[in-house]
């Protein structure tokens, strides 16, 4: 077996500013944008000693505590791709899951040996790091420079910020055994038909993953960055035999490459106009709302016509916000700033949208956008300088995006006001809403690409 060079790959977070919930009928989009704040993996050949050679893969996540998986893989029978079998470092541990690493791992060696006529993986042992942003534990530096964090905890005792780590991560580590693994001629995240089939294959995987079939605005995102999505056909998933059972393999591939996904992401639909940026609110809460998605559709169900009256003001109005900052100037045709108020339009439609969500949450007894987010967007949007806000994705208590000009009086403004934010209880439904802070992100229209492995020579 040839050794083969390291290679690091890393995928964007996302912020979700409009078509939560209708993005899943296929009817709607969702205007999503990548954010700054990434997942890398880098992979590297094991070294063994000469005439060795293990079946395993080692996977580290090495800013958290025990966060290292061992597996072993190997072909199965009939066709069935590649199995993977996590190992106990010794018969006293108990094993340490990590079910986005391990179907990752399933789909993306099924793929590239039904890809390869050579169908030996060599061992290999690959590393996470994730840019701060996606934790809100405090963490420590391990070097000066170094762009990465040490959280002194274990992954499910980490605080997450709600930026889609685990799409970014599974998108991140499919590009990255795919970049590997594969010549670049049969597999380059530079090409289109790259990113087409790293998007098909990330998606099969994080639905297996995650149990279930969601709108996947966040794996598109991961590959593509920011852009308008409108989701694909949940059917095409369907007729995917589980990994192991006959014919996986090669029904994979033929949903990678051959299915007709009827995706649909539009890049140019999507700008950040200049001199305006977006600023993410982590909101200390405590408070989990689950099954909120059940709720939402079950009430949509019920209430067909009424939902359908607010989904398609909602849809016209989330087609305004994304026409908006299309047609104001962008970077490259930035200078005049001066004049009447150029946001006034995208502040009336932000509120009217606002209200709609409003509508929805007290139609469907879910808090979309609950009293206390009302509350603290008011209050954001009323700083000078900040256009106007949302609760992004799902809403809920937990984080808020406000759209504001890219100035430091104005951040400056904003924190004063989040330093002494405290809301009392609300009567109705007692959730009591804590500490508000900035998050260090902001959005970024780049999705995957490949880094340097060096970048990642401290944590390795
Ligand atoms: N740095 C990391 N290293 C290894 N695994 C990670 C890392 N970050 C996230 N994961 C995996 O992703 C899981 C979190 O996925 P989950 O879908 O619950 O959250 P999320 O994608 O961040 O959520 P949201 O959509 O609300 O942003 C973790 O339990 C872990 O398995
Ligand atoms: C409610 C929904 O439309 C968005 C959820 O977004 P988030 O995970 O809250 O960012 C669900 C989905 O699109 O899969």
């Amino acid at each position: 077996m040839a050794t083969l060079e390291s290679k690091a790959v890393s995928a964007p977070g996302k912020v979700f500013l409009a078509g939560g919930y209708l993005v899943l009928d296929r009817k709607y989009t969702a205007l999503v944008f990548g954010l700054d704040a990434r997942i890398h993996v880098c992979i590297e050949p094991i070294q063994t000693r000469s005439g060795v050679t293990l079946s395993e893969i080692i996977v580290k996540s090495p800013q958290f505590l025990e966060a290292r998986w061992e597996y072993g893989y190997r072909l199965t029978e009939a066709d069935g791709g590649v199995a993977i079998t996590p190992l106990r470092a010794s018969h006293d541990l108990s094993l340490n899951k990590n079910p986005f690493i391990e179907t990752t791992l399933t789909y993306a060696l099924t793929y590239i040996t039904s890809r390869s006529s050579n169908r030996q993986i060599a061992p290999s042992s690959i590393s996470i790091l994730a840019s701060q942003a996606y934790y809100s534990n405090p963490g420590t530096s391990k070097t000066p420079d170094s762009p990465f964090l040490n959280f002194p905890v274990t992954l499910s005792g980490a605080h997450k910020t709600g930026l889609g780590s685990s799409a970014a991560l599974v998108t991140s580590f499919t590009a990255a055994l795919l970049t590997y693994y594969l010549p670049q001629d049969a597999f380059n995240i530079e090409s289109d038909e790259g990113l087409r089939v790293l998007h098909n294959l990330s998606q099969a995987a994080h639905c297996a993953a995650q149990g279930k079939v969601g709108s996947g605005f966040d794996i598109a995102s991961a590959v593509y960055g920011s852009c308008l999505y409108r989701r694909f056909s949940p059917s095409l998933l369907s007729a995917l035999p589980s990994p192991g059972s006959a014919h996986f393999a090669s029904k994979l591939r033929s949903l990678v490459e051959v299915a007709d996904w009827d995706t649909e992401i539009h890049k140019s639909a999507v700008k950040m106009p200049a001199g305006l940026r977006l600023v993410m609110c982590d909101v200390d809460c405590g408070s989990e709302t689950p099954g909120m998605v059940k709720k939402v559709l079950k009430w949509r169900e019920q209430n067909q016509n009424e939902a359908d009256r607010i989904w398609g003001k909602l849809q016209s109005g989330n087609e305004a916000v994304a026409r908006e900052l299309t047609r104001l100037p962008g970077v490259e045709g930035a200078a005049n700033g001066a004049g009447a108020d150029k946001y006034e339009r995208l502040r009336e439609i932000i509120k009217e949208n606002r209200g709609l969500i409003r509508k929805m949450s007290v139609a469907s007894k879910v808090p979309i956008e609950p009293p206390q987010q009302t509350a603290l967007l008011d209050a954001c949007s009323g700083i000078s300088g900040v256009i106007g806000g949302v609760v992004p994705g799902a809403g809920g208590y937990d984080a808020v995006v406000l759209l504001l000009e890219d100035k430091e009086e104005v951040i400056a403004e904003l924190k004063k006001l989040l330093a002494g934010w405290k809301v009392e209880a609300s009567e109705e439904d007692g959730v009591q809403v804590g500490k508000v802070g900035i998050l260090g992100v902001r959005e970024d229209m780049v999705g995957v690409k490949r880094q340097d492995p060096a970048l990642y020579r401290d944590w390795i």
